[in-house]
Order: structure tokens, then sequence, then C-alpha cells
């Protein structure tokens, strides 16, 4: 990969390239933010998550400069230069790949003697370096995504806005975008990663933030929201005499945090449900208790607390209106 003498590659600052404090912001009679606040940390992915007009896209675009609030601060550390991939495409369909990105890197400033080696390498990461003469008109929409990603990374931002960079993507170009994503963090940049998809989520950000009508429900690390949603549980389908025996034998089992529930199951099988934050050890009991009884295990399920479930805690099951 080419050595480049770019503006500005990384926040030399508080680690933290751009702050919004206190965020309000309405269309007409529709309030969209309502008092929001988002620290974006240098070398780290934060995940921006909410139902459909949760307000992500308008905080996405007052961070990048596009819409100016109607109430809050937004501090930008001097010096640092953001990469924005909207949702809707911003790219001129006559134009090949690599037109666009040459007319886009000498937008947003990069030194002329720069664009050239500049433009090659992120295509070349987003592996469309051979379709580099092709119109984007003709794209497929995967490709669109591709090269809208290049032009978000083009010269190294220090903050990397993406909104919903994977919507309509095939899983290889999911996987990709994802890997592209981490090597951003890991130079440096600080990015938000707004999307719908949860497993996403789960592998990329170290913080959340969940917007649920203009306003943030939850924001904080990743590990102490799902940490709030309880431990996780083991759940075990029995047959044989010996249920009743085993029930009684794992609430006396000091490896046990917590008394094992029992209910029974349309089929009139036991279902026995037990405290397991450390799945092997939980597996260990059964095994270690089950042999002494005369029990069946039919089936046995971990059931973890998840980003979706503390997403829908939060946030309600009832779709936007
Ligand atoms: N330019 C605009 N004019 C009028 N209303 C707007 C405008 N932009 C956003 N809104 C409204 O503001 C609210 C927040 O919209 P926003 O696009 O920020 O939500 P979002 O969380 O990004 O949604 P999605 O997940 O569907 O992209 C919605 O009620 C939306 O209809």
């Amino acid at each position: 990969m080419p050595q480049l003498d770019l503006p500005v590659a990384r926040t030399e600052g508080t680690g933290t390239p751009i702050t919004l404090s206190r965020i309000a912001m309405s269309f007409g009679d529709v309030r969209a933010l309502a008092g929001v606040d988002l620290t974006v940390k240098a070398g780290s992915v934060l995940g921006l998550l909410g139902q459909n007009g949760a307000g992500k896209t308008t905080l996405m675009s007052i961070a990048a400069g596009l819409l100016r609030p109607d109430e809050g601060d937004v501090r930008v550390d001097p010096g640092t230069r953001i990469g924005l991939m909207p949702q809707e495409h911003a790219l001129y369909p006559m134009l090949t790949a690599e037109e666009n990105l040459r007319f886009i890197a000498r937008a947003v400033g990069l030194p002329k003697a720069s664009v050239d080696a500049e433009v090659a390498r992120v295509l070349g990461a987003v592996n469309l370096a051979d379709r580099k003469d092709q119109r984007v008109g003709g794209f497929s929409g995967g490709m669109k995504r591709r090269i809208g990603f290049a032009a978000a990374i083009l010269g190294g931002p220090g903050v990397l806005l993406l909104d919903e960079p994977t919507v309509g993507v095939d899983p290889q170009s999911r996987l990709l975008l994802l890997e592209l994503i981490e090597q951003e963090a890991a130079r440096g940049a600080g990015v938000v990663y707004s999307t719908h998809y949860m497993e996403e989520v789960g592998r990329l950000a170290r913080d959340v933030v969940i917007l649920h009508e203009g306003r943030a429900r939850f924001a904080g690390t990743l590990e102490s929201l799902l940490a709030a949603q309880g431990t996780a549980h083991l759940e075990l389908r029995l047959t044989g005499p010996g249920t009743e025996a085993l029930r009684a034998a794992l609430d006396a089992d000091p490896r046990v945090e917590g008394k094992a529930e029992a209910a029974t199951a349309a089929d009139g099988t036991c279902v026995l449900r037990l405290p397991a934050p450390d799945r092997l050890a939980a597996v260990q009991v059964v095994s270690d208790l089950g042999r002494t009884f005369d029990v069946h295990i039919d089936d046995l399920r971990f059931d973890a607390p998840s980003l979706e479930s503390a997403f829908i805690a939060l946030t309600g099951s009832e779709t936007d209106s």
C-alpha cells in the first residue's frame, strides 16, 4: 500500500475528535432530536441504533456539518477531517468510479499531488480497481456502496460517519466493508456506525447509543448494555422420573447461582431454566448431576441477553409509526 503524505490521518487532540452536546433539531412540527449527546472516541466504533425515524440520519448530518442544529454544541478537534457515507448514494452516475473519487478527493481538499495515489488506494481497498473506468450508473447496489465507502475514507479522515453502509449488499461485500471499518478504527479513526443490523454492531462497536423518538435511551459501552439485561440462562428439556430430584439438587448445588425455575412445556415435558453466567460451568453441573438421577435431557439451549433484546426492551416492541 503506498505511503501518503495526507493532511490529517488521526486526531491529535483529546482522543474525542468530535463531541455533540444537547443537540435539538426540528423540521416544522417534527422534533427529530430533543437534546442528544454524542461523544466520538478516536480508534473505536460507536454503534448508533434506533427505529426508523429515531433521528440517526439527522444526528449524522449535524455531526458532518451538513445541518445546523436548533440548539446544542458541536465541537470538532481542530484539523479533524470528517468522512461521511450518507444513506443515499452521493455519486455522479455518468462519471466513472475513478472520476467520482477524483472529484470528491479534490472537493474534500486532498493535496493535488496525493490524489492519484489516494484514489488508487481506496479503489483497491474496496476491490474495485478493475472497474475504475466504468460508469457508476451501471454499478450494482453493492458496488455503489463500496464506492461510497471508498469516497468516505479518502485521505484517512479522523472521523468516519457511516449511515447504514451495508444496506442491500451481498455477504461478501458486507464482510469486506466490516473488515475495512475495523481497519479504519485500528488506524485511529473515530467511527459512528448507524445500522439496523444488530450483529454488525455486536461485532464492531465498543460504545452504543440507542435513539428513540429523538432522545438517547441508552449511551454507554456495549458490555454494560448487555450486562444490564441480566444473566444468561441454560434451558433444559427433561423427561424421566428423576426430573424433580434433579431440580432440587441443582437448587442445592453451590455452583448454581440462584434458583432453577421449572415449567411444563406444551408436550408435557419439564423445562428447567437455570442461571448460567458461565456456560461451561453450567453444563458441567448439569452433566455431573444428570448422571445421578433418572432423567433424560431431550434438548438444551442457552438464552443469553442480546443486543436485539436490549434494543427492544429500551425502545418497545411496537413498529415505528
Ligand atoms: N428534511 C426533513 N424534513 C422533514 N422532516 C424530516 C427531515 N429529515 C428528517 N425528518 C424527520 O425527522 C425524524 C428523524 O428522521 P431521521 O431520518 O433522522 O431518522 P433515522 O433514525 O435516520 O431513520 P431511518 O432509520 O429510517 O433512516 C423523522 O420523523 C423524519 O421524518
